[in-house]
């Protein structure tokens, strides 16, 4: 455990923090900006660069405001968003369920002892050994995918258990919902078959629907439409079957601010939605209202992270200016794979020019390996300077590669004036642990 930062009470600030940062986030007049106290440029000088940087404070915060917004229901946290034993005991310890994808995740959260009963598994096309884990392992639900796990679910259940189990449908409700490769489809008719064979397996205990709509959805409205189809389904599946299903699990995928000029999802609205929708919509089907689950992963944790960078080069030419950093698409492949666009600032210096377009370009053999195009940066940024990055808290660390034999970054939970390495720096021995033969 390492004590830095200063007392603030001492420093100059600029507040507020913007949107995309972390919220204990303070740019200072002198340049150093801090997060939950702790100086960046005294984390990147004691852990070096790239790093990425997560406020433990704002993840709990998070966790618990979706908490309280749906105070009926059951929050599970989608671990692919960002997961590290670190954080899966914040999870756990802030009260909520998790979201696995995998038996890497699933593995992480049993490690810290994460109450298997509190964890959902989906996926789709979950492996043998996966599905045996999660039975095993006695997780509180899991998503069927597909028709071919019914089965194979339904015979690794030792005796005197049931499984519980959720079917994922894919609500075919506006265009939110694309063709895709996760889900049953209502429409055709899979879904409702799913229903049946789980419901004719003493083994599993089906329990309710499950949906993921996509990601970065700013408005409740998807959500509404859906939970509409959901119950509806609920009451066809009481009609056929004599049963009625206790849990609707809407998934995730909650907006968050990237950019200054962008707005996240708000829990609060967004809860408050969703539940008025399907009272009114179980009212009209004379169904009890289910039990909501839902998932949000880039919400947790995307703001609460952010990625510093030390500038390596800058090169001017041809109307542009390219600043290329130690890292790049092995640490944010977001860029090249979605046009992802980010907030980016220079820290620790305090420059007097004024700020001009510059494309961050980070430090792989990859044309594309870019971090940022066209970002207000000091027309005098220069090599050693430091960047920040604001909001990478989710679906970068976890889509991380060691592309150009780069080791992965590493992660620095800050919280109460103090920093500490959760996750520390790869570096080529990791690497060569793997290769077991010349
Ligand atoms: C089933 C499911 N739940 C939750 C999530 C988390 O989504 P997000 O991080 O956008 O909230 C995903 C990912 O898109 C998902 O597929
Ligand atoms: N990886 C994506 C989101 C995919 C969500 C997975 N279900 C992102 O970075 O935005």
């Amino acid at each position: 455990m390492c004590a830095l930062g200063q007392d603030l009470a001492t420093t100059t600030e600029t507040p507020p923090a913007e949107n995309p940062w972390p919220s204990t986030t303070l740019f200072r007049e002198d340049g150093d900006a801090t997060t939950a106290g702790v100086s960046l440029v005294e984390i990147a000088r004691l852990y070096g660069t790239p790093a990425y940087v997560v406020d433990e404070a704002d993840v709990r915060r998070r966790c618990r405001e979706y908490a309280d917004a749906l105070p009926e229901g059951t929050v599970a946290y989608a671990a692919k968003a960002f997961l590290c034993r670190a954080m899966a005991g914040w999870v756990r310890e802030e009260g909520l369920s998790l979201d696995v994808c995998s038996g890497g995740e699933l593995a992480i959260a049993r490690s810290v002892g994460f109450p298997a009963e509190r964890i959902i598994f989906h996926g789709n096309a979950k492996t043998p050994r996966e599905l045996h884990d999660a039975v095993e392992g006695g997780v509180g639900r899991l998503v069927i995918d597909n028709l071919a796990e019914v089965h194979r679910v339904a015979a690794l259940v030792p005796e005197g258990r049931r499984q519980k189990i959720l079917i994922r449908v894919v609500p075919d409700t506006g265009d939110a919902v694309p063709s895709q490769k996760f889900g049953l489809s209502i429409a055709t008719g899979e879904a409702g078959v799913a229903v049946a064979r789980v419901l004719a397996q003493p083994e599993l205990e089906l329990v309710g629907l499950h949906c993921h709509l996509g990601s970065q959805i700013d408005s409740a409205r998807p959500y509404e439409e859906a939970v509409r189809a959901l119950a509806e389904q609920l009451a066809l599946i009481r009609d056929a079957h004599g049963v009625v299903l206790p849990e609707l699990d809407l998934g995730g995928g909650q907006a968050i601010a990237y950019l200054d000029s962008e707005r996240g999802l708000d829990p609060r609205s967004f809860a408050a939605a969703l539940t008025a929708a399907l009272e009114e919509r179980c009212a009209g089907l004379g169904l009890p209202v289910p039990r909501l689950i839902v998932e949000p992963g880039r919400s947790i944790s995307g703001p609460a992270g952010m990625t510093l960078y030390r500038v390596i080069a800058v090169k001017r030419g041809g109307g542009r200016v390219f600043v290329a950093v130690d890292g790049g698409m092995s640490d944010n492949p977001r860029p090249s794979l979605y046009g992802a666009r980010y907030t980016v600032k220079m820290v620790g210096r305090r420059s007097r020019e004024a700020a001009r377009p510059a494309t961050v370009v980070g430090h792989h053999c990859e044309t594309g390996d870019v971090l940022a195009e066209d970002v207000p940066l000091p027309a005098d940024v220069r090599p050693g300077d430091l960047l920040a990055v604001a909001a990478t808290g989710a679906y970068h660390h976890s889509m991380a590669s060691t592309y150009n034999a780069t080791g992965r970054l590493p992660v620095i939970a800050v919280s109460a004036r103090r920093a500490r390495l959760v996750v520390r720096r790869e570096e080529p021995d990791d690497l060569f642990l793997r290769e077991v033969g010349l």
